[in-house]
């Protein structure tokens, strides 16, 4: 029987940029990404998003947008990853480094996604120009995407 880990993955935009972490341990180390983790026991997804961002790159979100869901499997692994990604342009605090993360302001015009998840390039547009979306991806190892759906849906905001 497959088990399913709930997480969250939160960009942060403003004024034309995003917002993106060097991850520089653990799972996707060396890829940038936006900031997230496991949602813990007791806690809402939301407010995992948010302790994720605090702790990651030292920001303080006061709302949070939903922006899309994708349920990740990899190969001859049965744990799927529910990830809920969200944006936001609504935080405070200044950007610090983790020892997790390396925060670093991108252009939305040069996202760099050859050092990213595969999967990032098929659904950033969506988020870009504010879409919602659903998706899922079945990965062999870290690059290979071997099969995958992507759609543009309705998610409600909390
Ligand atoms: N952009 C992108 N992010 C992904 C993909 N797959 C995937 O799990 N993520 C995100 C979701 C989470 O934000 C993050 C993985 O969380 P994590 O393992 O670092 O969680 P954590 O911080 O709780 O980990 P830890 O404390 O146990 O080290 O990566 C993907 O394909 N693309």
């Amino acid at each position: 029987m497959s088990k399913k880990k709930i997480l969250t993955l939160v960009f942060v935009r403003e004024a034309g940029k995003i917002l993106l972490g060097f991850k520089k341990r653990g799972f996707g180390a060396g890829l940038w990404n936006g900031f997230g983790g496991k949602v813990e026991e007791g806690e809402t997804i939301l407010q995992g998003a948010k302790r994720e961002l605090l702790e990651e790159c030292g920001l303080k979100a006061h709302s949070l947008k939903s922006v899309g869901l994708i349920n990740f499997e990899f190969e001859s692994d049965p744990t799927i990853l529910e990830v809920h990604i969200f944006q936001t342009s609504d935080f405070s605090g200044l950007v610090a480094e983790s020892e997790e993360m390396r925060p670093r302001w991108y252009s939305e015009e040069s996202i760099p996604f050859s050092q990213m998840w595969p999967d990032d390039r098929l659904w950033f547009p969506y988020m870009l120009k504010d879409r919602q979306f659903e998706g899922y991806f079945l990965f062999k190892g870290m690059d290979i995407i071997l099969n995958h759906w992507l759609k543009e849906v309705n998610l409600l905001n909390s």
